[in-house]
């Protein structure tokens, strides 16, 4: 089997080698192309890998009938329709540490340039005017650097303005007191930043809660004179309102790596001397480059060899000590969903998942998407995946609750799955039994000791002499060999289920012989 890749941004030929190396992997450079034109490309790859300037559309992740990964070579993945790949099944990585020195380097490196007004004495000197009063800058010393988003490179640039002898004032979601006094620096909020900051600069990801942040009515909050720098995303800046700013003197300049168009190169805010700019350069570094595309490769291998992501967008990814403890249950997760689902004609409306025992402690979220999967495979076939489990049961209307505790009903560990539909409500309970692996250990109201695997007939019946042995008789007539057989029952004489596993896959003519007696109320064939 071959799989095919297609690089559509300019990536580091270094940094693909893990794609180059896999004897698998063909992998095809293709860059500057039209969305039309990937539209058309796109059935024939397995794996997409980008930057930030191919927009990763929907029509384009439609078309992709055989796309299983899309890698963003960088950080930000707000070029990439990530609903749309969630919906088809296909899992978004990216690369999130490779770029972040270089980011932070550079926004360093705007900070100053923007303080000095290196980039217009530059210009000036270039066009032979040697105009040293136009271009006299402050100083960063003393000065206090407001920084909004604390992430990773939001955090080195704070680390380095220190460096500076800057005041560094901060506001993240997610920072507290003590990772504000760990890293010498106050925590605020954005209001109590701004409005002290003589320069700001941003760090979060485009969301709709960053989309413009820093808007007409943030600027008129700060003091006149800051210098605001972006080496973020274009669009967490109101520019038209940055651009008013600039020109009535409340702003005094700013640094943009990023626009909300890109390429930015007729806009009106490079028209401004107080404005300087770089073409969205900020991991344009031979180390970042490299380093981003050699995650990306990796994770595209690991991902074409069945093997667990390490950056994954569209799915939360699961610490490695966690993901050894759960992996194992995987197949049980799986198989208990597609034996449940095998017992029902009806829609299922709900599904509970009981964890207990040794899994009360763990991350279930990967069981819980494993068992869905099980569950729906049968109507969704192979287009169902880990990415979009969870979101195709919610599509349907799935109401899908996990129950965790200790408590294990005599398992060290055990999942019960249960599902409601218009018919009544159906469990199975399957348990990892040390050295003997996986097991069906019930099935509604009945133990059972089942290995979920192979060809199974699962009948219910009245408990009553010569019902096993019709069953055997039966199947006879169509060379059906039974393999393993174990019946259970509620009390004497009352309701009884068998199952049966048999060498061949259960065949039709099998079903039709069993129900044709009219001695059993359901005969089902399960595939595991
Ligand atoms: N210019 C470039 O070439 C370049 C290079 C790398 C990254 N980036 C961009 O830089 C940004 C930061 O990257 P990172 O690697 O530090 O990401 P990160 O995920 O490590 O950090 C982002 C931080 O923003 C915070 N945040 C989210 N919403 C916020 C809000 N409303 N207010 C304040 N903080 C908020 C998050 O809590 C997080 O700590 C991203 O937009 C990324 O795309 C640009
Ligand atoms: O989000 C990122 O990683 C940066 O914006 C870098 O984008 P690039 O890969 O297009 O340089």
């Amino acid at each position: 089997m071959t799989y095919r890749v297609l690089i559509s941004d300019p990536l580091s030929e270094d940094g693909i080698f893990p794609l180059r190396q896999a004897s698998t992997i063909k992998v095809d450079v293709k860059t500057d192309l039209t969305e039309a034109e990937l539209v058309a490309m796109m059935p024939m790859y397995d794996a997409l890998l980008v930057r930030s300037q191919t927009k990763v559309t929907r029509a384009i992740i439609a078309a992709a009938a055989n796309l299983k990964i899309i890698g963003r070579a960088g950080v930000g993945v707000d070029n990439i329709d990530l609903t749309a790949a969630t919906e088809h099944g296909v899992i978004v990585v990216n690369a999130p540490d490779g770029n972040t020195n270089s980011a932070a380097e550079h926004t360093v490196a705007m900070l100053m340039a923007l303080a000095r007004k290196i980039p217009q004495a530059y210009y000036a000197l270039k066009q032979q005017k040697w105009d040293r009063k136009a271009h006299v800058g402050v100083e960063l010393k003393g000065k206090t650097l407001g920084v909004i988003g604390l992430g990773r490179i939001g955090r080195e640039v704070a680390l380095r303005a220190k460096g500076q002898r800057m005041k560094v004032m901060a506001y993240d979601p997610f920072l507290t007191e003590e990772k504000a006094d760990q890293l010498g620096l106050i925590k605020g909020t954005v209001d109590e930043v701004i409005k002290v900051a003589d320069f700001i600069t941003i760090h979060t990801p485009l969301l709709k809660e960053t989309k413009h942040l820093i808007n007409a009515d943030a600027i008129s909050k700060m003091k006149t004179g800051v210098q605001i720098v972006n080496c973020a995303r274009g669009g967490i800046i109101d520019e038209e309102a940055l651009y008013q700013a600039i020109v009535a003197g409340k702003v005094a300049g700013a640094a943009l790596d990023v626009f909300e168009q890109e390429p930015a190169t007729d806009h009106k805010l490079l028209q401004l001397p107080q404005v300087i700019a770089t073409p969205h350069l900020g991991a344009s570094t031979i180390e970042a480059q490299e380093s981003v595309a050699v995650d990306v490769s990796y994770d595209v291998v690991r991902l074409l060899n069945g093997d667990l992501v390490k950056n994954p967008v569209n799915l939360p990814s699961v610490p490695k000590e966690v993901m050894k403890k759960i992996e194992p249950f995987f197949y049980l997760a799986e198989k208990l969903g597609v034996f449940l689902t095998s017992l029902t004609k009806q829609v299922i409306k709900e599904i509970n998942i009981y964890y207990s025992g040794e899994l009360h402690d763990v991350e279930v979220g990967p069981l819980t998407r494993n068992t869905i999967k099980g569950l729906l495979k049968h109507h969704f076939g192979n287009h169902i995946n880990d990415v979009n489990a969870a979101y195709l049961a919610e599509q349907q209307g799935i109401l899908i609750n996990e129950h965790i505790t200790s408590h294990s009903e005599g398992f060290i560990n055990l999942i019960k799955v249960e599902i409601k539909t218009e018919d009544g409500t159906k469990t199975v309970a399957g348990t990892l039994l040390q050295g003997l692996g996986p097991r069906i250990v019930q099935v509604d109201s009945y133990n059972v000791d089942l290995v979920p695997e192979g060809h199974i007939i699962f009948i219910r019946h009245q408990d009553q002499p010569g019902a096993i042995g019709k069953v055997g008789t039966l199947l006879a007539k169509n060379q059906t060999n039974i393999a393993t057989m174990q019946v259970g029952r509620s009390t004497v004489g009352g309701d009884a289920i068998m199952l049966l596993t048999v060498d061949e896959e259960v065949t039709e003519q099998d079903l039709a012989l069993l129900n044709k007696t009219n001695d059993f109320k359901e005969v089902t064939g399960v595939e595991l």
